[in-house]
């Protein structure tokens, strides 16, 4: 029977097992990439992040698409959907897991209509993670994070004054959006990460 019902549920063409997502949003420097690690040690997600894959893609040396990217992300820009809707998609099928914690995005207007268009039938959406934190505290990591060299392009002042642009404009009515749907669950994310992670683990036990 349990059989039965793991076949259909992934193999029959009437019934396609939906990919099970938390989204995970918030200003640079939030501590989004922090608290998924935690996630998925203990709730065994999968870790996509937007901007990790991006810069993978950028790192490749047969992609068209490096260039490009680089320019993106240093001025702070969120890069054209079609191309991060590709790299999540892959990553997803690759995987060959059904839940994923997708870290930063969607993060604008293009991103959410785009991610809608492409996957929206094939997953479902259990809530939308959202670590509050003053733009200060952000800045203070980020440059902290800088110095010990992370080795990112956008990890200066400069650049992420552009990053907090976009994050004030382009993010933040998609944080509305999701809220209007009652999807956001808002944490408050200036405090210790084993602070915040007895918050999440409450909101990850109650899935399921
Ligand atoms: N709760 C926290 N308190 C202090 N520093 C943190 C916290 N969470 C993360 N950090 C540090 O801040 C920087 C940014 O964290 P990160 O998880 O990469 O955030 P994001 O992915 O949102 O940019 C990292 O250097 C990280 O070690
Ligand atoms: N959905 C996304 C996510 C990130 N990017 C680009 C633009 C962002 O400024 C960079 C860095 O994103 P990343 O999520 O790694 O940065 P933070 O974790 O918020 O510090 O990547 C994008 O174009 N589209
Ligand atoms: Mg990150």
């Amino acid at each position: 029977m349990r059989f039965a019902r793991f076949f259909c549920s992934r193999f029959s063409p009437f019934k396609m097992a939906k990919y099970n997502l938390v989204f995970v949003l918030g200003p640079p420097g939030s501590g989004k990439g922090t608290q998924c690690s935690k996630i998925v040690e203990n709730f065994g997600y999968v870790h996509l992040s937007a901007g990790d894959l991006l810069r993978a893609e950028r790192n490749n040396p047969g992609s068209q698409y490096g260039e490009m990217i680089e320019d993106y992300i240093k001025n702070g820009l969120i890069v054209p959907v079609e191309i991060t809707c590709k790299l999540l998609e892959r990553a997803m099928k690759d995987s060959g897991k059904m839940s994923f914690l997708i870290d930063g995005f969607p993060r604008n207007e293009d991103n959410l209509q785009g991610w809608n268009k492409q996957c929206g039938e094939k997953v479902n959406l259990h809530f939308v993670l959202f670590f509050d934190c003053s733009l200060e505290t952000c800045t203070e990591r980020i440059l902290a994070r800088g110095a010990a060299g992370s080795g990112r392009v956008d990890d200066n002042k400069e650049s992420l004054k552009k990053r907090f642009d976009t994050y004030m404009n382009s993010t933040m009515p998609i944080i509305s959006h999701y809220e209007s749907l009652g999807l956001v669950r808002k944490l408050d994310a200036s405090r210790s990460p084993d602070e915040i992670f007895k918050d999440v683990k409450e909101l990850f036990s109650k899935i399921n």
